[in-house]
């Protein structure tokens, strides 16, 4: 198998003839919420399935797009969709992009999801900032061999979400009077929504949202020395807590926040 350095030359080498440049900031809009990569100015954009050894997107709300440009003063590289674990990648391939952002010269990340409410003071509609999460997907996208360039075997995890971001996020939020829940992420591999019981456990665990994508990222964005800012959009209270729970409502509540969510990320960029 090619090394994962291999790889990220070809990719990256691609990516720079299009007239992609230095990255500062990688961004990876979750479902529902890949509007904000239309707010970069000076845009090139590169559909996921030009781009060598990435994945395809295939979930509803995720335009399987990459968007390089300028957002609140910042060489951005967006996302606009993700790949997940349970459309059958490897971890290591639903991190690639992460890689590639790395590769580029980013030195942080946003990353940005759907996600359900375990905690019982959330309601849909409401923005979490993630202080920290659960891997509860039952894989780890740095299980294999370790290339030392890209990080240590055992990357320390205990301020994965870069606590001066959550600072900065928490006080912009404040300045724009704009409520901004904060809790913890707990990811799972989906693609089935949890049972009442798993929320219920999920709870006692300590999680205040949950999710199917997300922590792979982190992990290793973690891997690479990427600061990260996370932020979760309650898009439904977690199973057991509503009658039922279906991925037209997941959208429908981004829909509905979307101009919210955006001016968050878009002004804590710009403090950043
Ligand atoms: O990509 P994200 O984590 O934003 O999307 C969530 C998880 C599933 O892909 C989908 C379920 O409704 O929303
Ligand atoms: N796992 C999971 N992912 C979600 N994405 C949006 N809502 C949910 C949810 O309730 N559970």
């Amino acid at each position: 198998m090619a090394k994962l350095s291999e790889l990220l030359k070809e990719t990256t080498t691609f990516l720079k003839e299009k007239g992609i440049g230095e990255v500062d900031f990688g961004l990876i809009l979750g479902s529902g919420l890949g509007e904000l990569a239309d707010e970069v100015e000076d845009a090139i954009a590169i559909p996921f399935s030009e781009v060598p050894h990435f994945a395809v997107s295939t979930v509803v709300g995720h335009a399987g797009k990459l968007v390089y440009g300028t957002l609140s003063g910042k060489k951005v590289l967006a996302m606009q969709g993700r790949f997940h674990y349970y459309e059958g990648h490897s971890m290591q391939k639903v991190t690639y992009p992460v890689r590639v952002m790395s590769a580029l010269g980013a030195h942080s990340i946003i990353v940005t999801n759907a996600a359900g409410g375990v905690n019982e003071n959330f309601i849909p509609g409401n923005l979490m900032l993630i202080t920290d999460h659960i891997n509860f997907t039952g894989d780890n996208p740095l299980i294999g061999e370790n290339e030392d360039e890209m990080g240590p075997r055992f990357p320390d995890m205990s301020h994965a979400y870069t606590p001066e971001y959550c600072e900065v996020t928490k006080k912009v939020a404040n300045a724009q009077n704009m409520s901004l829940q904060e809790g913890v992420y707990m990811g799972y591999s989906g693609p089935t929504y949890e049972t009442p019981a798993e929320i219920r456990m999920s709870r006692v665990m300590g999680a205040d949202a949950v999710g199917m994508s997300t922590v792979s990222e982190v992990i290793v964005a973690a891997h690479s020395g990427m600061k990260v800012l996370g932020i979760s959009c309650i898009t439904n209270l977690a199973a057991g807590m509503q009658s039922s729970l279906n991925h037209a409502e997941v959208v429908e509540t981004t829909e509905r926040v979307k101009a919210q969510f955006k001016e968050l990320v878009k002004a804590t960029l710009a403090e950043l």
